[in-house]
């Protein structure tokens, strides 16, 4: 895989504050990752960095190979930014915006339309920004981040005061950019619903990365127990397991007691009306690493 940003011992102070640590990070052109953090944790500072906004006190940042502080505009017109909170002016229309991101970006107006019908909102592009609702205003955010088919879309808190159907298309959109060869960086705290969505999480924590993988590889490294819930047909008794209201019982495992917890479940299959496994989630996840880290 191509790496198109690449971070390598990078450090960043405001004073006597270290932003971000000694931070080694590389993203690959089609790969979706999500960057996860508390408030404060260097998540803005980092894309800062990635964007040529801001400069490393130590350690080199690469955009698609260039230095994005010094590079030609062409390069930095490859990444495609939806900053956390997007103001625009209410009195323009949506078409007129975009408009002026195509011609800060070197692209004709033939670029909106496609845009625009990309977010949906070909129908409402020439009414004022005003009459939009925040879903809209989210979509023409995410436009304007879209224009040109850049190569790195980083897209900061982009899902926040949507609703669920909105955030669905959301990531409908932008898992169809990855497809077609683009990094996506999603900086979030809605951990839940980056599940899936993501092929690799970072966490970040005071500036300092602590955790990196997929999901999968997060999983093997933390070692969390698995929840195991069963219906039984009749009656059951064995140690360790909750009765719960419904009637169900449930245990926790160690990750490598999974599979012959199971087996001698299965060994009676018929005493077992339903069985339900739960992975530890995201936000388990990032809560072990946090803590692992305090620790
Ligand atoms: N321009 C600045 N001057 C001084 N300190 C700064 C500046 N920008 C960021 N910081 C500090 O650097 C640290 C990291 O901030 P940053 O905004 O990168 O975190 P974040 O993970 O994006 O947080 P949030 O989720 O709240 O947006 C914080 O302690 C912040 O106060």
């Amino acid at each position: 895989m191509m790496k198109t940003v690449a971070l390598e011992g990078v450090t960043k102070r405001y004073g006597s504050v270290v932003a971000v640590r000694d931070l080694d990070l590389a993203l690959h052109a089609g790969e979706t990752v999500a960057l996860v953090g508390h408030n404060g944790a260097g998540k803005t500072t980092q894309i800062k960095m990635m964007l040529g906004l801001a400069r490393p006190t130590s350690g080199s940042v690469r955009l698609l190979g260039f230095d994005p502080s010094t590079a030609a505009s062409s390069i930095r017109a490859q990444v495609g930014y939806l900053p956390e909170s997007v103001s625009f002016h209410l009195a323009l229309t949506g078409r007129e915006t975009l408009g002026f991101y195509a011609r800060l970006k070197g692209l004709d107006s033939r670029s909106l339309d496609p845009a625009l019908a990309e977010v949906g909102l070909i129908g409402a592009a020439d009414r004022a920004i005003g009459t939009y609702s925040k879903g809209m205003r989210q979509r023409l955010g995410l436009a304007q981040a879209l224009l040109g088919h850049p190569r790195v879309l980083i897209l900061d808190e982009p899902t926040s005061g949507l609703d669920p159907a909105l955030r669905r298309e959301f990531y409908a959109i932008v898992s169809a950019r990855a497809s077609e060869g683009a990094t996506v960086l999603l900086a979030s705290h809605a951990l839940t619903e980056l599940e899936g969505r993501a092929h690799r999480v970072v966490i970040l924590n005071q500036g300092q990365k602590i955790a990196d993988g997929t999901l999968d590889d997060l999983r093997s490294a933390a070692r969390l127990p698995v929840s195991v819930r069963i219906r039984p047909v009749g009656r059951f008794a064995a140690i360790g397991w909750r009765r719960l209201a419904d009637g169900s019982f449930e245990t926790e495992v160690a990750a490598g007691g999974k599979l012959p917890l199971l087996a001698w479940l299965l060994s009676d299959a018929s005493a077992i009306a339903d069985l339900t496994i739960t992975e530890p989630t995201l936000d388990d996840l990032y809560a072990h690493f946090l803590r692992r880290e305090a620790a």
